[in-house]
Formats: C-alpha cells, structure tokens, sequence
C-alpha cells in the first residue's frame, strides 16, 4: 500500500519531537501533528514554567532572610503580573534556544497543524484533512484532570495556575504528587496559607519513605498543614467570596474556607477525540499499555513519553521517543529500560532519587545495606544555612553495588544527577569513596555518605 508518510508522530511535546526528528535522521518520510504548541507540556505549561516559579519562590526566600546576612532590604511584595510576565518569556527564550521550526524545516519533516483523530489503522484524520502512515508513533501526553465532585470546576489546574488574576492568600492543594508538592512551595513561599491533602498514605508516594517524611518535615516546619490518607475531597462550593473545601478524613467530615483550590491529582493521558477505536488499539482509562519495544497492541502503533503510562518524565520521553522511531523504521528490537532514571522536584527542601527506594531493594534483599547522611554533617549546607536534608545511599549486601540514592535538601537534584553519573558508568562504592569533591560543595555528600556506607 502507498502510504503518505512512513511515520506519522502524533502530538510534538518532547517525546514527539524526538520520534520526529530519530524517524527523519533514519530517511522516513516523516510528519508530526500538533494541536497546540511545538515543546508540549514540558516547555509551554509544565517544567518550564514551574521551573521559573520556583525560581521565583527561591528569590523571595532569599530576600526575606537577607538581613540575616546583613542586607537591608524593605519587605518584599510579589508582583504578580510581573512574575507571570517573566514566566512566559522564559518560555519563549526556552523555546527560540530549542528552535523546533527550524529543526523540522532542514529534516524535512511535515508539521501538520490540528487535532489528530484515528479513521483506520494506518489513517489519521488532521482537521479536514486524512493522511495515512505505515507506522504512527502516539506522544499524546497527558492533562491534568479535574475530580469529579460537585464544585470541581471551581479548582485550578495546574497549567491555569498563571491565569490566576492574583495571587490566592490561602489555597488548598489537591494532590501531593510531584506536581502538588512544586506547587505547595510556590504558594507556600509566595506568601500564601497552604493546606496539601492526598489520599495516599504520603506525600511523594513513588519516591523513597524518608525522602517523603523529609519533604513533608520541611513542609510542616514553614508553616505548611499537610494531611494525608484522607478517605477523600466531597465537593468544593463557593461561600461569600471564597470557597468551601470538603473532605473526610478517618471516617470524619472536615471543611475549609479558602480563596483557591489547586487540582494536582492525577495525570490521565489525552485520549479524548482520538477515536482509538478506529484503530482497534486498546487502553486502560488512563494510559496506552505497552511491550518493551513501546508498541501498543497493533504492532504498527507506538506509544511513547507519558501517554504509556510507565514514566512521566521528559528524560524518559526523550529516550522512549527515539526507541520507538528507531523500532518503527528499523524493525522492533531496541528497548530503553528505566532502571536509571534520576528525577526530582524544586520544592523546599528539594528532593530527588535514583535506583532502587531503600523499600525496593530490601524487597529483593533484606540484608542490602543503607546508610543516611545528614546535610548537618556536610560544610557546604552549614555554610548557606541548609542543613535540612540528606543523602540515602543504598548499596547491596557487600557495600559494593550502589543500588539507589535519595536525597532531599538544596541541589537534591543535582546531588542525585552526580551518583546517577557514576552509577550509569558502574562505579562500585569502593570507588565513589575515593572520589574527589571539591570544597565546599554539595556534591561532597557525596563522598562522605560512600565512606560511611563502607565504614558501616
Ligand atoms: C506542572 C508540571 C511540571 C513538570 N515538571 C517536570 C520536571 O521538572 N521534570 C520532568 O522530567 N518532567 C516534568 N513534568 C512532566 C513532563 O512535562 C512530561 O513528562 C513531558 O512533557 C512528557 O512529554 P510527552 O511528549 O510525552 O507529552 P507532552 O509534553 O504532554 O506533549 C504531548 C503533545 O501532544 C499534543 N497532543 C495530544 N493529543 C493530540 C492530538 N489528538 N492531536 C494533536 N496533538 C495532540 C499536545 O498538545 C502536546 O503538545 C512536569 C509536568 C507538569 C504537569
Ligand atoms: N519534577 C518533576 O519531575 C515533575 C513535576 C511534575 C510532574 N511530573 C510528572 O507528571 C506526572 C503527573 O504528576 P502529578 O503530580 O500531576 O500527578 P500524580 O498522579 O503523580 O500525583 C497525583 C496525586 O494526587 C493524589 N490524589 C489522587 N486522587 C486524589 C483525591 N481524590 N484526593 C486527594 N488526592 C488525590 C494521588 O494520591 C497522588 O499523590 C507524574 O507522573 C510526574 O512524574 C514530574
């Protein structure tokens, strides 16, 4: 059969862009279909921005405690039309450096603009027009979803967070994922009264058990109420200028008044109007299923980035991308394993983690070792007053492999990244031990917490 395109790449967030771009390298003919903006979630509404939020928290922290050093400053006050400006033009800035057009202009690949919508196997519909491929990669991603109780659209999502008119003096977050938890900072340390409620046990549920207690201790330290393993939120009704939150909790109904409710409680992936159906591919309620070489049930149909369901991050969707673009044009056969995949988040204290939790690998192991080493121990977080935190090494049962790390505290992320680094390169403890660190950093946690773990 003569097909218009060899590939069809559906949605152009960092997934798409990646598929696109692997497929063009590789000589497909090759399209990709966008409904809203080039960079997806990540760059227009997702990491970009939440990125230069807590950017922006960061700086009013640091204005605060600026007579601690001092540095007379008068109160600080946010600006919010201003804060919401400098966002969107980082977004911009972000997205002139990453230059999609121009990228897709010199490997030729078709940018077709519209809401894509299955007819066939092979067919896609893109607004009126009907384009077929021999293979189609989905990177759909996903949205925010709004629970369904009574008042649920009173809440803000989280991409409509920067359409807030002001900046709410008290709100409630609803959902203490990665994404409640960034957004309880921001608020938090942009002057609001923050509530965060979940109905799992704890906050950060996919992270290690002290990288969640430690985050939750942070919260609670800076004046943050966090309440979690409720039995769930019952509706959301506007009362006199603010709204009533209602929930129940060990059986009790509780209720607050608040200015805004922020919805962070799940991530369903776009499957409304595409019409799966169509093309005989099937999914769960929240996701399309994968194998390990990311095809969906029908062979020909790839899914990869958060639609899959198995990772929800743009690392993971970069590398997902390119594998299911080389799958589709050179045969299926490569596969991209998430074991090491370092993540986290820029909340106060940050956190972030690699590898196994501590639970994980005892799981597999009970005798597998795990040593923590307070920030307080280290000179770096004393010297910038941030000593809350730590960095969890878990290692196998002979100190020699390091299964995971975990860590919360400032540059929680960058820390992780760094054991990621060695880890990807097998580096044994033994080894990360005699590395050199330089002084006085974070990283050197590092060192310190490997020394530990062999003296241990
Ligand atoms: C607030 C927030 C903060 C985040 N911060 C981080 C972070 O710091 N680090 C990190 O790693 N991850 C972060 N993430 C997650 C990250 O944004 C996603 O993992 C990443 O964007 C997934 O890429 P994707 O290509 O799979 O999907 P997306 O980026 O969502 O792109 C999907 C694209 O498909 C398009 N599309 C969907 N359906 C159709 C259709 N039928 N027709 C045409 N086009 C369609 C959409 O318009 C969209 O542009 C964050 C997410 C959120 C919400
Ligand atoms: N820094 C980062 O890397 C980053 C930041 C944001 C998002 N992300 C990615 O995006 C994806 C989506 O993240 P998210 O935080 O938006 O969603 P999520 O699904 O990860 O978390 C949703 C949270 O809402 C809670 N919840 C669900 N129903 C609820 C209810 N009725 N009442 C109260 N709480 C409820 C869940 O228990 C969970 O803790 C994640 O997989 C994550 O990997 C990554």
């Amino acid at each position: 059969m003569d097909y218009t395109y060899d590939v069809l790449v559906i949605g152009a967030g960092p997934a798409g862009m990646a598929a696109a771009v692997r497929a063009a390298e590789l000589g497909a003919r090759t399209a990709v279909v966008e409904r809203s903006a080039l960079g997806g979630t990540c760059v227009n509404s997702g990491c970009v921005p939440t990125r230069v939020l807590a950017k922006t928290a960061r700086l009013f922290r640091e204005v605060r405690t600026a007579h601690d050093y001092g540095i007379v400053v008068a109160e600080p006050q946010v600006d919010w039309p201003t804060t919401v400006d400098r966002v969107r033009s980082t977004v911009e800035r972000v997205l002139t450096a990453k230059g999609y057009p121009a990228l897709i202009d010199r490997l030729g690949i078709d940018l077709l603009a519209g809401d894509a919508s299955f007819t066939g196997e092979h067919t896609v519909s893109v607004g009126d027009r009907s384009v077929s491929a021999r293979s189609i990669i989905l990177c759909i991603g996903g949205s925010a979803r709004r629970l369904p109780i009574p008042g649920a659209e009173a809440a803000v999502l989280p991409h409509e967070v920067l359409s807030m008119p002001e900046l709410p003096a008290s709100v409630a977050v609803i959902g203490g994922g990665h994404t409640g938890a960034q957004l309880t900072t921001i608020f938090h340390a942009l002057g609001s009264q923050v509530l965060l409620l979940d109905v799992a046990p704890r906050i950060l549920m996919t992270e290690d058990a002290d990288v969640s207690a430690g985050v939750t201790e942070g919260f609670i330290s800076r004046g943050v109420r966090v309440e979690t393993g409720i039995d769930g939120i019952d509706a959301i009704r506007p009362s006199e200028g603010a709204l009533r939150l209602s929930w129940r909790s060990g059986g009790q109904p509780e209720e607050i008044s608040v200015e805004a409710v922020v919805m962070a409680a799940g991530w369903p992936a776009n499957l409304d109007g595409l019409n799966l159906e169509a093309a005989s591919v099937e999914s769960t309620r929240t996701a399309v299923p994968v194998d390990d070489y990311l095809r969906s049930n029908v062979p020909h149909i790839f899914v990869a980035g958060d639609a899959n369901g198995s990772s929800m991050l743009v690392q993971a969707a970069v590398f997902e991308g390119e594998t299911a673009a080389e799958n589709a044009v050179l045969g299926a056969n490569r596969t991209t394993p998430h074991h090491l995949l370092p993540e986290g988040g820029f909340t106060d204290p940050d956190y972030a983690g690699v590898g196994l939790t501590e639970a994980q690998a005892r799981a597999r192991d009970s005798q597998c070792h795990a040593v923590v080493l307070p920030y307080a121990a280290v000179e770096r977080p004393i010297i910038d007053d941030r000593e809350q935190g730590f960095l969890k090494l878990v290692t196998d049962r002979h100190r020699e492999l390091i299964l995971g790390a975990h860590s919360v505290g400032e540059n929680a992320v960058e820390v992780i990244q760094a054991v990621a680094a060695a880890m990807a390169a097998g580096t044994d403890l033994a080894t990360l031990a005699r590395v050199k660190f330089a002084y006085p950093t974070y990283s050197a946690v590092i060192g310190h917490a490997a020394r530990a773990a062999l003296r241990s």
